[in-house]
């Protein structure tokens, strides 16, 4: 089935004794994401303990809320603005690297996923010259294949218990893959422990621009095509500006005061970062780099809108440029929109819950899964929901739509605490592609094969080629 045919407000599924139910409307999908009641991740989320131990993704009651009230300040855009100069750096290497495949067509989320792994680990974990050699590709590559280990286990019964799971081959696989996965991420935790412990010069570079630059009112001008003047608590203006540090020096320097937070749950919250804000972020930059080569008036309009912003030169782009790059912003959030990172998102619901929709009441306890896939191409959302439009995102089509119509970083108390990171750093880096390449090549959208796993990706590959601008 298409997505955008079969729509019920409602879907009621029991998968073996379990009762799972799908709501797409989002007046129901506010009850739930908007609540201070339903934070529980479903079950299914469990299957990431061994991974994320108690990071925040996964954690529950009053540690989500103590971790949630630490980390969310280290992402609001005046720590975020920090990361301008390194987030270029990392552009600038990736259009570099990327020479290489001009004239092939190429899947460009080995790429993506690289250079978002490099990038997390020099801005938000504030650690440089860590690794060599291809151990941020081999990183991403290990939790993809960790990601489908983890989905069979939704998918297939048999998996689901621990016990059964040991006496199949793909427990085996599991544990070495966390082996590895772990050992990536304790040498970021250690190495950058080791720079707080001997008060080394932190690591994220600040340009003298970016210093200067002014306090940001971050709900005000940059919400990302939600409805104007609703905060969240990454826009807290409240915390002063000399208090916020990025999230892993912050985090250590709370560990090693005993404040809050013991090491071992830094380490879980390096393991969540690290997973939660590269996948999606790949996913997303592939998906619209897919899009503008098979959408040429539409990349066209994103040269024009950078060209007429950075001319001819070949200077960095300032967090001023990021916000006048409208254009592309409302193409990304489309890319975002048709194709959200994160297809699916479930909790288990604390009480019972009486849907707006229809006369339904879902029982304490029962699964509630919201398909962000589903609700986005919904026709009385969106005119022509397997269009894609940018216009969806002019300011005028935004304000009339329902806030939770459009949920690609989820919402409410659980939305993504990435999301400003995500955003800024896809337009520096897709910036610096789009000034030096035209993208072109690859089927058209509707041939796309989607594969929705944890995170959505192309069964078929991002393929791509790369016209040199002159
Ligand atoms: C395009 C990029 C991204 C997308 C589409 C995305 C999407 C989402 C979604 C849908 C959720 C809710 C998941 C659920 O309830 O099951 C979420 C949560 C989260 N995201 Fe993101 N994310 C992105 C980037 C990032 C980045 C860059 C980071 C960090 C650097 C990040 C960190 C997190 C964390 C820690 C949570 C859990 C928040 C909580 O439960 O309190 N994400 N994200």
């Amino acid at each position: 089935m298409g997505f955008t045919e079969g729509y019920t407000d409602i879907i009621k599924l029991w998968f073996g004794p379990k009762l799972l139910v799908g709501i797409y409307n989002p007046n129901d999908i506010e009850l739930v994401l908007g609540s201070n009641v339903h934070l529980t991740k479903s079950q299914e989320y469990t299957f990431f303990e061994p991974w994320f131990g108690n990071g925040l993704l996964i954690s529950k009651g009053e540690t989500w809320q103590a971790h949630r009230k630490m980390i969310a300040p280290t992402f609001h855009l005046n720590v975020l603005k920090r990361f301008m100069k390194q987030f270029n750096v990392r552009g600038r290497g990736l259009v570099t690297k990327m020479k290489k495949e001009i004239g092939n067509e190429f899947d460009c989320h080995d790429y993506m996923s690289e250079c978002t792994v490099e990038t997390l680990v020099e801005t938000v974990m504030g650690v440089k010259e860590c690794f060599q050699g291809n151990a941020y590709y081999n990183y991403a590559e290990e939790v993809m294949e960790m990601c489908g280990i983890i989905h069979s286990r939704h998918s297939k019964l048999w998996l689901r218990s621990d016990l059964l799971f040991k006496l199949f081959p793909e427990w085996k696989k599991h544990n070495k893959l966390l082996a590895s996965i772990h050992r990536f991420t304790n040498k970021v935790f250690y190495k950058k422990k080791e720079a707080v412990v001997t008060k080394k010069p932190s690591t994220v570079t600040t340009s003298v621009e970016e210093e200067n630059a002014k306090e940001i009112d971050a709900g005000e001008k940059y919400s990302f095509g939600h409805s104007s003047g609703i905060k969240d608590d990454i826009d807290d203006n409240e915390i002063g500006a000399k208090k916020r540090s990025p999230f892993l020096e912050s985090l250590i320097e709370r560990s090693l005061n005993d404040d809050g937070i013991t090491e071992q749950e830094v380490i879980n919250q390096v393991n969540t970062i690290m997973f939660e804000g590269h996948d999606t972020t790949a996913a997303g930059s592939s998906f619209f780099l897919c899009a503008m080569a098979v959408l040429p008036e539409i990349q066209a309009r994103c040269h024009e809108e950078i060209d007429a912003i950075f001319g001819d030169s070949d200077r960095d782009v300032t967090f001023e440029d990021t916000l006048q790059m409208k254009y592309t912003e409302r193409c990304i959030m489309e890319a975002l929109r048709m194709f959200p990172p994160v297809p699916l998102i479930a909790r288990q619901l604390e009480q019972e819950l009486k849907l707006i929709l229809g006369n339904y009441t879902v029982p304490a306890g029962c699964t509630v899964g919201i398909a962000t896939i589903k609700l986005h191409r919904r026709p009385d959302i969106y005119k022509n929901p397997d269009e894609f439009n940018p216009d969806n995102f002019l300011p005028e089509n935004s304000a009339s739509r329902h806030y939770y119509g459009f949920i690609p970083f989820s919402a409410g108390p659980r939305s993504c605490v990435g999301r400003k990171y995500a955003m800024l750093k896809l337009k520096v880096i897709l910036a610096h592609i789009l000034r030096k390449y035209r993208i072109a090549g690859g089927k058209p959208m509707d041939q796309w094969e989607l594969q929705a796993d944890i995170i959505l990706k192309r069964g078929d590959g991002f393929k791509i080629r790369l016209v040199p601008r002159s």
